[in-house]
């Protein structure tokens, strides 16, 4: 025998209703079975509020109740053919006369007790389960009607009434054995030894579901719901949330008490006490396996789901007063049960000065004060301080049943939340081992959920919540390269990349679930966008408060850059292709260099120099590795490099440097290339992560803007005045061709000192056969002395840049993995 309980959401509408006789007619064939039904969806409520209305005189109850009789009859009428119907439309109509005649007494005399209560709402399960019984009939069952009242007996304490099981066990037996056929049970409802209607609390269906399954020893039973089972975490708040295959009945106690609302505790008791198993399973897709609870799970994993309590205030209960004096938790907890407080969570450290205890916020002024009034006198003279109030706070929890003598689930947690800047208040873990809960803010609840789901199911797979400024060439490129590899990576490497933020000088946008990046929009035409505000765009992103958040700059802008020790204050981590802050204030660079390693996040900035190449990564080693750099000679600007090779064409100097720009190699002023400061500041950069302090006053540098071009009003203007120039640039082509040469923009950097500038090099350098964007950089080091390490390749333009970005973000999900 296996008992089947469909809850109210599986038979709110006839299609709903369809769906549940499919799965009957599928269950034919796998042995006896009886089946449990809730009220159609909603029905108990609208009868309560029925009751309600009339009991405040509101007459608006008739209407109500006339909706629900035609509700009725519409179900009946559409699952029962018309030559059937009339016993079943005549049960309906002498349900709905008594509801009216309930109704009206309520109306009358103003009173509607907890008994009345019940009495009203056992309509609903009685209503619904003779039309299915009916119904069913129709589908080949030979089907016996069971009002449970007839043989759930229990207490009179009404709306939560208590089982008088040796009663109902015998009286549940008898009825089986005597009636043969399908039984349909009424859900919730029961009586007691006086015969009055009672009901059986919160999820009281399930709980009648288990009551009949333990008392008929059932081989297992089965919930049948709207979702696929318990999940590992609250979908609504962990996209990633997904089905717990296998529970044990104490995780499955565990995680509901904190949240998963798919089965209430005490609903499992009569089953779990006989050791029968649970099957959570889904009307709507049959199908799926759901989530099986029993008595054991032997897949040995050691989480299996991490759940969460809201609206939660913390009360902090300290002084030197409570050290080492007996008693002192006795009186706080007995105030707290005498004034009716629930009491949450409870910490207190080994050096007993403080107790902190977690209660609903609804109840923590009461709390407050029985505690206060307790301990008046001790707060008056002092040894106690008045109860220290922290709102707004919440719960998460990591459940699972194989954490018992398995160390470092609690370490794995706090790791996960320290690492995503979550602030932990309050810990607590019994000696079973079940649970390890911590108080967080209910800011960072959602933070935390996804952390804590990371860290302990998703280890292969990682979702980065990125937050870009700066959606010009190298921005719009970086969108256009995450869209078309996204399902790559998260098909074949686990790695899911979202883009959050999105920003340019004048305009920012927000997208929660994430933009789609195949239609990105420009963050001017987004829906929502509003003006660009950089302080703003920062404290969005913290409130969007996601784990693994990266704020990528794709900029030029020294303020975007100003900002940095902010995000990474946030634990967040940073990607650029930005150079201003590296190649600014030498303190600055390393302060945050320091702060980012502090903090537990990456700043990645590989595309600083050379683009894509793999330039900085390469000096990191080597240094890391113990090698000591003793010169390094390089062509550093794709720009420049472009210019001058291009130029040995015949095409005049102002028009290849239009060309470079058209290309995406220059910054967004090329004259920062062109005065040598875009390579000032590169090898800058390469001096600094090879371990030298330098300043950007150590660097000479030669300008190739002539003076009359420096000030100008914009780019165009500047190009204009440039074209003035082309004859002196080539006459200085000329003369290096003439001495065999080429003219190559590179920088030096030996014995702390660099130089950056104009050479004709002769075709024994390097650098001589360097064509259009190249970059090329040679490092001489202690190893590499006799042979310098060389890098070469394209080193500037939005695809091979935005390449370099990107493998920097994507190395940050490889990174915190
Ligand atoms: N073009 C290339 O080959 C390479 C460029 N880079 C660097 O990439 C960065 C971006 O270059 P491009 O995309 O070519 O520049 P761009 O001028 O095309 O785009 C810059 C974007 O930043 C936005 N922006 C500027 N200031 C802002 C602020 N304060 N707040 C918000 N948004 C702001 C602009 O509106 C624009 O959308 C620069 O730092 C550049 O040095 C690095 C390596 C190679
Ligand atoms: N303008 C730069 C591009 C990247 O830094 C260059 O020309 O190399």
């Amino acid at each position: 025998m296996k008992i089947l309980k469909f809850g109210g959401s599986s038979v709110a509408n006839t299609t709903n209703i369809r769906k549940v006789f499919s799965i009957l007619q599928d269950q034919k064939s796998q042995g006896e079975f009886a089946v449990v039904f809730s009220a159609f969806g909603g029905v108990t409520e609208i009868l309560l509020t029925c009751a309600q209305k009339a009991n405040v005189g509101d007459r608006s109850y008739v209407t109500e109740l006339k909706a629900l009789e035609e509700r009725h009859y519409e179900i009946l009428k559409s699952l029962i053919p018309i030559q059937h119907q009339s016993s079943v439309l005549t049960y309906v109509k002498v349900r709905f006369n008594e509801l009216e005649d309930v109704f009206h007494g309520i109306y009358l005399i103003k009173e509607c007790s907890a008994r009345t209560l019940d009495y009203v709402a056992s309509f609903g399960e009685r209503l619904s389960a003779f039309i299915l019984t009916e119904a069913l009939k129709v589908e080949g069952f030979d089907t016996v009607f069971v009002d449970a009242r007839e043989v759930i007996r229990t207490n009179n304490r009404f709306g939560n009434a208590k089982v008088d099981f040796p009663t109902t066990n015998d009286l549940i037996a008898d009825f089986f054995h005597n009636r043969p056929g399908l039984k349909v049970i009424t859900g919730f409802i029961a009586s007691s030894d006086k015969g009055e209607t009672t009901t059986l609390g919160r999820s009281g269906s399930d709980y009648t579901a288990a009551i009949f399954a333990s008392a008929l020893n059932a081989t297992s039973l089965e919930i049948w719901t709207d979702v696929s089972g318990v999940m590992t975490s609250d979908p609504r708040l962990v996209y990633t949330a997904f089905t717990i295959p296998q529970l044990t009945y104490n995780e499955a106690m565990e995680l509901s008490h904190f949240g998963a609302k798919v089965i209430f505790p005490a609903t499992m008791q009569p089953a779990m006490k006989k050791g029968i198993p649970i099957f959570i399973k889904n009307t709507f897709e049959p199908e799926n396996a759901g989530t099986l609870i029993n008595g054991d799970d032997p897949s040995g994993q050691i989480i299996k789901g991490v759940s969460s309590m809201s609206g939660i205030a913390l009360l902090n209960i300290q002084g030197a007063g409570l050290i080492e004096v007996v008693g002192v938790s006795r009186r706080v907890f007995g105030a707290l049960a005498d004034a009716g407080v629930n009491v949450i969570l409870i910490s207190q450290a080994s050096s007993e000065h403080s107790i902190c205890v977690a209660v609903r916020s609804n109840e923590v002024a009461r709390a407050k004060e029985a505690i206060e009034q307790e301990f008046l006198s001790e707060i008056k003279n002092g040894e106690m301080d008045p109860v220290l109030i922290t709102p707004d706070m919440a719960v998460v929890a990591a459940v699972g049943e194989n954490m018992k003598h398995n160390p470092g689930s609690s370490g794995r947690m706090f790791q996960a939340l320290g690492q995503n800047n979550i602030n932990v208040y309050a810990i607590a873990q019994g000696s079973s081992e079940l649970n390890i809960s911590a108080v967080v803010s209910q800011a960072d609840l959602q933070k935390a959920l996804n952390a804590l789901h990371e860290a302990y199911f998703l280890s292969d797979n990682k979702v980065l919540h990125v937050f870009l400024v700066g959606v010009g060439l190298i921005g719009k490129a970086l969108i256009k390269m995450i869209a078309s590899q996204q399902e790559k990576l998260q098909r074949e490497n686990d790695l899911d990349i979202q883009i959050h933020g999105i920003a340019n000088s004048r305009f920012m946008a927000f997208h929660e679930d994430g933009f789609d990046l195949k239609n990105c929009p420009e963050p001017q035409d987004a829906a929502g966008a509003m003006p660009m505000n950089l302080e703003a765009f920062i404290a969005q992103m913290e409130s969007m408060n996601f784990s693994n958040s990266v704020f990528v700059d794709c900029t030029a802008s020294q303020d975007v850059a100003d900002l940095y020790d902010r995000v990474l204050e946030a634990k967040v981590a940073i990607v650029t292709p930005n150079k201003k802050a590296n190649s600014g204030d030498l303190a600055k660079y390393k302060s945050l260099k320091k702060l980012a390693y502090k903090r537990g996040v990456k700043f990645l900035y590989e595309t600083n120099v050379a683009a894509g190449l793999p330039v900085i990564n390469t000096l990191q080693d080597l240094m890391l590795s113990g090698d000591k750099v003793l010169r390094i000679e390089a062509v550093l600007s794709g720009s420049m490099n472009f210019i001058f090779s291009e130029f040995e064409k015949g095409m005049p100097f102002s028009e290849v440097v239009r060309q470079a720009k058209e290309k995406g190699y220059t910054e967004p002023d090329p004259r920062d290339d062109l005065s040598g400061m875009d390579v000032g500041r590169k090898i800058l950069i390469l001096g600094r992560e090879a371990e030298q302090d330098l300043h950007f006053d150590d660097i000479v540098i030669q300008s190739m803007v002539p003076d009359d071009c420096v000030e100008t009003k914009d780019v165009e203007e500047f190009f204009t005045k440039l074209k003035a120039h082309d004859t002196a640039f080539t006459k200085l082509l000329a003369d290096a061709q003439e001495a065999g040469k080429k003219l190559r923009f590179m920088a030096i950097l030996e014995n702390g000192k660099a130089k950056v500038g104009l050479n004709a090099l002769d075709s024994s350098h390097p650098f001589y056969t360097l064509k259009g964007s190249d970059n090329m950089i040679l490092f001489t080091t202690e190893r590499y002395h006799d042979f310098p390490m060389i890098i070469r390749g394209p080193g500037a333009g939005a695809d091979v840049t935005a390449a370099g970005v990107f493998a920097d973000v994507i190395r940050l999900g490889n990174f915190t993995r």
